[in-house]
């Protein structure tokens, strides 16, 4: 339920020339009538080649892999599917862009000469069946003919069907030489961003924050009430921060009390600014960046008089289906919170949009569509956002920060450059005791900062939390 924004950062494989630059839909779309139905026939194959679509989406068109997967996607490469199919598409694209960077070390290996260039979503191929056979349970022989079988179908990668198979009995020759080379864990961060993670929390944590996001992320769910009761129901456990961890693989819409609106789905981590912010009943409070609603519905429960603000109105109607389902209310608002004008608020909470990149488990995508440039024109959004939260606040006011970002230009400095710019308001620095936060995450400064590392367990099911950062501040009466 976290959301990220997305611009890609198209890469090409080492030892390529130059990267086969085609755009997503001019290629794909003109064929793709004739190649459905040809696919359609073959079991598999559909699904292989939607995988292949989708994460040349998000590589190169700047899609996020969460967006591929709904209804409105354009374009929608899951139409005519059965679920089963979409599963498999899902779980193809999911695991081919969190090993993105040890497949693309295998196959620039395999790839002496590179790609060729104009050859179509060949890239994509390759890459939707290297993670396959080096990280799915899937069959070799259909990893490989389908590939084969997809190369064959486009006009432009035709002409490769046997490089593409011989490249992908190479890998499979190689396979345990590859595993090996994944688990040294060397690939699975852009350098730029591992350089990043290890300035800002020291090579140790790094590495450990990296380990964490090739691993399944956890099902977190916040409960209206009676944490340890549904828990129980739902084969969890109940975390120290009061969300509830669900064991259970069954889909979310099937497990017991999701039709009724007991809980909603949101990690551990985001649970916590909206309980910092600790709404009262009939307070007037502002959530600036609202949708889809998984900090609204916290300030609703809370019985305060929420303006649910966003600027997306598609993404309201989510908000607005969410808080339906949980039989919560609040008022929304479309707008950009930047211009945003209203009657001050008791507490505004500015859930700004981010890099994100504290959220690579859930959203493997973040890594490979960020760039550097993105985590400043971001930094200085929310330095709008804030600026603009802050006259928006009552005297004796205050607002609750939160990014799901690594990155202290969106977390501890920009706070630092609001304090100064700022004189009237000051920090309320989370406490342990009286904010039932685990000590671990609360920062010298008595900020809130969680590494993905945290909470470290065998079982995936039980391990980490997604990387946030929170800050309480209050305006001077
Ligand atoms: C991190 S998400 C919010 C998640 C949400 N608070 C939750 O807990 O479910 C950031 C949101 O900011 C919205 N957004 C981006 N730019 C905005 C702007 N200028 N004004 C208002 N909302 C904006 C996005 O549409 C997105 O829904």
């Amino acid at each position: 339920m976290l959301e990220t924004g997305c611009l890609s950062d198209s890469r090409s494989f080492p030892g390529r020339s130059k990267p086969a630059r085609q755009s997503t839909r001019q290629g794909f779309v003109p064929a793709e009538a004739a190649r459905e139905a040809e696919a359609a026939k073959v079991p598999g194959l559909s699904a292989r080649i939607a995988a292949a679509a989708i994460i040349a989406d998000v590589v190169q068109g700047g899609h996020r892999l969460d967006e591929c997967f709904s209804p409105q996607a354009v374009p929608n490469r899951l139409s005519g599917l059965d679920p089963r199919d979409v599963a498999l598409t899902r779980s193809i694209a999911t695991v081919s862009l969190r090993r993105l960077g040890v497949i693309r070390h295998a196959l620039g290996e395999l790839l002496e000469k590179g790609l060729p260039r104009q050859a179509g979503r060949l890239e994509y191929t390759l890459i939707a069946a290297a993670g396959q056979l080096l990280f799915l349970d899937a069959a070799d022989h259909a990893a490989i003919d389908l590939a084969v079988r997809a190369t064959k179908l486009e006009p432009k990668t035709g002409p490769y069907a046997g490089m593409v198979n011989g490249v992908l009995r190479n890998l499979l020759r190689r396979r345990d030489e590859f595993l090996e080379v994944a688990a040294s864990g060397e690939y699975d961060a852009p350098p730029w961003l591992a350089q990043r993670w290890r300035k800002s929390y020291g090579e140790e944590a790094a590495r450990a924050i990296v380990a964490m996001y090739m691993r399944e992320p956890p099902l977190d769910v916040s409960v209206k009430s009676d944490a340890g009761d549904w828990a129980g129901k739902l084969d969890g456990v109940v975390l120290p921060t009061g969300s509830v961890r669900v064991k259970s693989r069954t889909a979310v819409a099937e497990l017991p009390g999701y039709r009724d609106g007991e809980w909603w789905v949101q990690d551990a981590a985001a649970a916590l600014p909206a309980r910092l912010l600790a709404a009262k009943p009939d307070e007037r409070v502002l959530d600036m960046c609202a949708a889809p609603g998984g900090k609204t519905a916290q300030l609703a429960l809370a019985r305060a008089q929420v303006t649910a603000l966003d600027r997306s109105a598609e993404r309201l109607k989510l908000l607005a289906s969410n808080l339906s389902r949980l039989d919560l209310r609040a008022a929304v608002a479309v707008g950009d919170a930047t211009g945003y004008q209203a009657q001050p608020f008791d507490a505004i909470l500015v859930d700004a949009p981010c890099s994100a990149t504290g959220t690579a488990r859930r959203h493997p995508d973040v890594p490979w569509t960020k760039k550097p440039g993105d985590i400043e024109a971001l930094a200085a959004l929310q330095a709008k956002m804030l600026a603009r939260a802050a006259l928006l606040t009552k005297a004796g006011g205050r607002i609750v920060y939160c990014t799901c970002s690594l990155e202290p230009e969106e977390g501890e400095q920009q706070i630092a450059a609001f304090l100064r710019r700022n004189p009237d308001f000051c920090r309320a620095p989370v406490t342990a005791a009286a904010d039932g936060v685990p000590a671990e995450f609360i920062t010298r400064d008595g900020d809130l900062r969680t590494l993905p590392c945290y909470w470290p367990n065998e079982d995936a099911r039980l391990a980490g939390i997604d990387g946030f950062f929170a800050a309480r501040l209050v305006r001077g009466a």
